[in-house]
C-alpha cells in the first residue's frame, strides 16, 4: 500500500507554462487563430504533459492488457471465455485489429496476461498474471485488496520498463470476455448511476440477455454491498474498494498504466469502455492523473459517455466502433502524430511572408 502512495504522489501537475508555449506559437502558424480546433487542443495538451513545445513520437506503444472474469459464469456475454486466451494469442500472431491498426500507426503491441485463464507460453507475452480469472462478483469480491494492489503495481511496472526503452506515448488495450459487465458495475457504484443505464451489449448480446446482464450488475452491486447512500462516491479508498469487488485483472493492469504514464510524464490514450472504467478509477486514486489521458473515441457500448464525462474527458473520434484491444486508442494516435507535425512543421505568419488579421 505503501508504494501505491507513493505511485500516486510522484505524479505532478502537467507543466502550465509549456501549455502557454504551445499555445503562443499556434498562434504563429499561418492559419486563423484556433481553426485546427482539436488538433490545437492535443498539441498543447501533449506539450504541457511532457514538457516539450513539439514533441516527436519515436516509440510508440499499445499494451493490451487481457483477464478473464468469474462472472461470465452467469451468461451475459455474447462469446464464451475461451475467445479470451484464444485472441491472446491472436495478438501475439499479429493477426487482430489492434495489430492492424498498430502497424498503420507505426505503433508495437505488448500483450500481457494480468489474469487469464489458461497457461498461455509465447515469447513475446509480457506475463504478469496475479490469478487465472477472477471470481464471481455475483457472489463474492472479485478479487483481494492484495491482487488489486499487485495488478495495479504490474501495469506501472509494464510502462516503467517501456519509459526504460524510449517509449514515451501510450495505448490502453484491453482483452477480456465478461469486462463489459466488470466496467458497467464500476461505472454504477463511483457515480451513483443506475445499471440500465450503465450497461450496454458488450460483444452483441441480445434484448433478453441484456435484461439478464442489467440484473446480474445489480446483483454484484448488493453483494458487495455498493448500493449505498451514505458513502463518499469520490475518494480514494472507495475507488480501490470497488475496482477490488467488481473490476478485473485487466482493468487494475490499465489503472496501473495511467498511473504509470502519469508519474513518467507520458501521454496516455485512452480507448473505449473498459480503459474508460479504468480511467476513472485511476483519475479518483490520483486526481492528476487525468490531465495525462486522451480520450481517442466514443465506443457504441451505452454508458461510454457517461463514463468519459465523469473522467471530464472528450473523444476524438466517434467512429461507431466497439471493439476495444485498444483499437480506438491506437487510431488516435496518428492524430496525435499529426498534431505534433503541424507544431513542427507549419510556417509561421513571418516566416512565409503572410499578412496577419
Ligand atoms: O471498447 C469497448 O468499448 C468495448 C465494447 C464492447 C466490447 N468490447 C470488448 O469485448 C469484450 C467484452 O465484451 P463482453 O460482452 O464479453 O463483456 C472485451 O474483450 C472487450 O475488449 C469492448
Ligand atoms: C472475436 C473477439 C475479439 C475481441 N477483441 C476484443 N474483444 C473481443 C471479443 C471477441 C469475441
Amino acid at each position: 500500500m505503501n508504494r501505491m502512495q507513493e505511485i500516486i504522489d510522484s505524479i505532478k501537475p502537467v507543466y502550465q507554462e509549456v501549455v502557454n508555449q504551445a499555445n503562443e506559437h499556434l498562434n504563429q502558424l499561418t492559419k486563423p487563430q484556433g481553426s485546427l480546433g482539436k488538433l490545437e487542443d492535443i498539441a498543447r495538451q501533449v506539450a504541457g504533459i511532457t514538457g516539450e513545445v513539439m514533441p516527436i513520437f519515436d516509440k510508440k506503444a499499445v499494451i493490451v492488457m487481457a483477464g478473464d472474469h468469474g462472472v461470465c459464469e452467469e451468461g451475459i456475454s455474447a462469446y464464451p471465455a475461451e475467445v479470451t486466451p484464444q485472441m491472446v494469442l491472436n495478438f501475439l500472431y499479429g493477426g487482430a485489429a489492434v495489430n492492424v491498426l498498430a502497424r498503420h500507426a507505426g505503433a508495437e503491441v505488448f500483450c500481457v496476461d494480468m489474469g487469464v485463464n489458461a497457461d498461455l507460453e509465447h515469447p513475446d507475452l509480457v506475463s504478469r498474471k496475479v490469478r487465472k480469472g477472477t471470481r464471481n462478483m455475483a457472489r463474492e469480491a472479485a478479487l483481494t485488496l492484495d491482487e488489486t494492489v499487485q495488478a495495479i503495481q504490474a501495469g506501472v511496472e509494464v510502462v516503467d520498463e517501456l519509459v526504460e526503452k524510449g517509449y514515451r506515448l501510450f495505448a490502453m488495450g484491453e482483452m477480456g470476455i465478461g469486462n463489459t459487465t466488470a466496467s458497467a458495475a464500476i461505472l454504477c457504484a463511483l457515480t451513483g448511476l443506475d445499471a440500465s443505464i450503465a450497461v450496454g451489449r458488450g460483444t452483441g448480446i441480445d434484448d433478453g440477455k441484456w435484461l439478464h446482464k442489467v440484473s446480474v450488475v445489480n446483483k454484484a452491486l448488493d453483494v458487495n454491498g455498493l448500493r449505498v447512500d451514505e458513502v463518499n462516491r469520490s475518494s480514494a479508498e472507495y475507488a480501490l474498494d470497488v475496482l477490488m469487488k467488481v473490476g478485473g485483472l485487466e482493468i487494475a493492469g490499465l489503472v496501473g498504466v495511467i498511473l504509470g504514464a502519469a508519474k513518467n510524464r507520458c501521454p496516455v490514450v485512452v480507448d473505449g469502455f473498459i480503459s474508460s472504467a479504468a480511467a476513472l478509477v485511476a483519475s479518483r486514486l490520483a486526481p492528476l492523473s487525468a490531465s495525462y489521458m486522451l480520450a481517442s473515441h466514443l465506443s457504441q457500448e451505452q454508458g461510454h459517455a457517461k463514463l468519459l464525462e465523469a473522467v471530464g474527458l472528450a473523444a476524438m473520434l466517434q467512429m461507431d466502433m466497439r471493439l476495444g484491444e485498444g483499437t480506438g486508442a491506437v487510431l488516435a494516435f496518428n492524430l496525435i502524430d499529426a498534431a505534433g507535425k503541424i507544431m513542427k512543421e507549419m510556417a509561421t505568419f513571418e516566416s512565409a511572408g503572410v499578412s496577419r488579421g
